[in-house]
Formats: structure tokens, sequence, C-alpha cells
């Protein structure tokens, strides 16, 4: 059975898919759109995306897109484990500023979905770390937009030093929240 539970914003999802082992390994439906529809979960996923990221401690985000591109998201780790962060930046919810932190890994085969609405970003826990998701709306580069991952208001405990930290130069510049325009009402 599909397990779709809620995390402390209740639309923020932590999906895990069943594994069917046998002698050989395993096999598991690792994206099944009716069975995310029964759970509520109704969204047209348009591009899939990998990204690889060498060195653990490698933090990417927090990143969103504005509208008419803004993204849902469903990820997955097919090799290491991160720690994956949403932060809600929905001005008039309860839970503006909050965020759902949690551990994904190729072990584990957990799925975080995440919401139009929401910042997104992880820190990868292990070297040679890959991640694959799906987003609702295709790239739009003019779209692009971020929060800065360390703004001491989100209170989030990342689990890397942040003088030791990997980032693009791009994620060192972002704004924090109180900088940030409202995107999403
Ligand atoms: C996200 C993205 C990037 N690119 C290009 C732009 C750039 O040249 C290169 C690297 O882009 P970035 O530095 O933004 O990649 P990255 O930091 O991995 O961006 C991703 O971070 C995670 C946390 C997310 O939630 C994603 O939605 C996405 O924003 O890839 C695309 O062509 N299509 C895409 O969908």
């Amino acid at each position: 059975m599909l397990s779709v539970e809620s995390t402390v914003i209740p639309e923020v999802r932590l999906i895990t898919p069943p594994r069917f082992s046998d002698n050989r390994g395993f096999f598991s439906e690792v994206y099944n759109k009716q069975r995310l529809a029964d759970a509520g979960i109704v969204v047209d996923f348009v591009q899939d995306n990998h990204s690889r990221s060498a060195a653990a401690g490698t933090v990417r985000g927090l990143h969103f897109q504005a509208q008419p591109f803004a993204q849902a998201k469903l990820i997955r780790v097919v090799r290491g484990r991160i720690f994956d962060v949403a932060v809600d930046i929905r001005r008039s919810s309860p839970t503006f500023g909050k965020h759902v932190s949690v551990e994904l890994s190729a072990e584990n085969g957990r799925q975080l979905f995440v919401p139009v609405g929401f910042a997104h970003g992880f820190c990868t826990l292990e070297p040679d770390t890959e991640i694959e998701y799906k987003v609702s709306a295709y790239y739009s580069a003019p779209h692009d937009c971020g929060l800065s991952w360390n703004d001491p208001a989100l209170d989030i405990a990342w689990p890397v030093d942040p003088a030791q930290a990997v980032l693009s130069d791009k994620d060192r510049r972002q704004p924090c929240l109180a900088e940030l325009p409202e995107y999403f009402s």
C-alpha cells in the first residue's frame, strides 16, 4: 500500500511507495498518478529533474519559481541521503515561515511532496548523492527565485556547518524571509 502521511505542515506530504523484495532485490512503483490522486494529490507533472552533488554538506536552495511557473515538486533520492526542507512562503498561511524537514534516502525510499507556495532545498548527507524530482511547471529562468537557506528567522537545523557548506554563488546571496516580496498570497 502506498503510504501518504501529513507532516507538521499538512499540505506537505511524506510518501512511501511499497517495495516488493525478492532474491534479486526489489521493485517499486515510484510514481503512480492515480494512487497519488486517490490520496488527494492531483498534480500534472511536466518535467523530471536529476541532480548529483559530489560532496556531503552540499546545500541547494531554498528555491521556488514565481507564477505563472510556480511548481509543485515530488522529490526522491536515488543514491545517498539528504536532509530535505520545504518552507511555507504563502503570506496568509497560518504556517507562513515555518518548515518541514525530513531525511530522504535511496535506502528508505521516501518521497516529499512539496506544493506550490513553498521554497524547497536540501543538504546532502553523503558524497555522490543523486536526487530525482518531478515538477509541475517548466523551468523558467526569469521566474527562478530563492530564499536564504540559513536565514536565522527560518530556524532550520541544517546538518552542516555554514562555513563548510558547498553552495552555488546564487545561493550565497538569496534574500531572507523579511526581504522576500509577496510571491504567494
Ligand atoms: C532547475 C533547473 C536548472 N536548469 C539549469 C540552470 C543552471 O544553468 C543549471 C543549475 O541550476 P541551479 O543552480 O538552479 O540548480 P539547483 O540548485 O539544483 O536547483 C534546484 O534546486 C532544488 C533545491 C530545487 O528545488 C529545484 O527546483 C531547483 O531549483 O541548470 C535548467 O536548465 N532547468 C531546470 O529546471
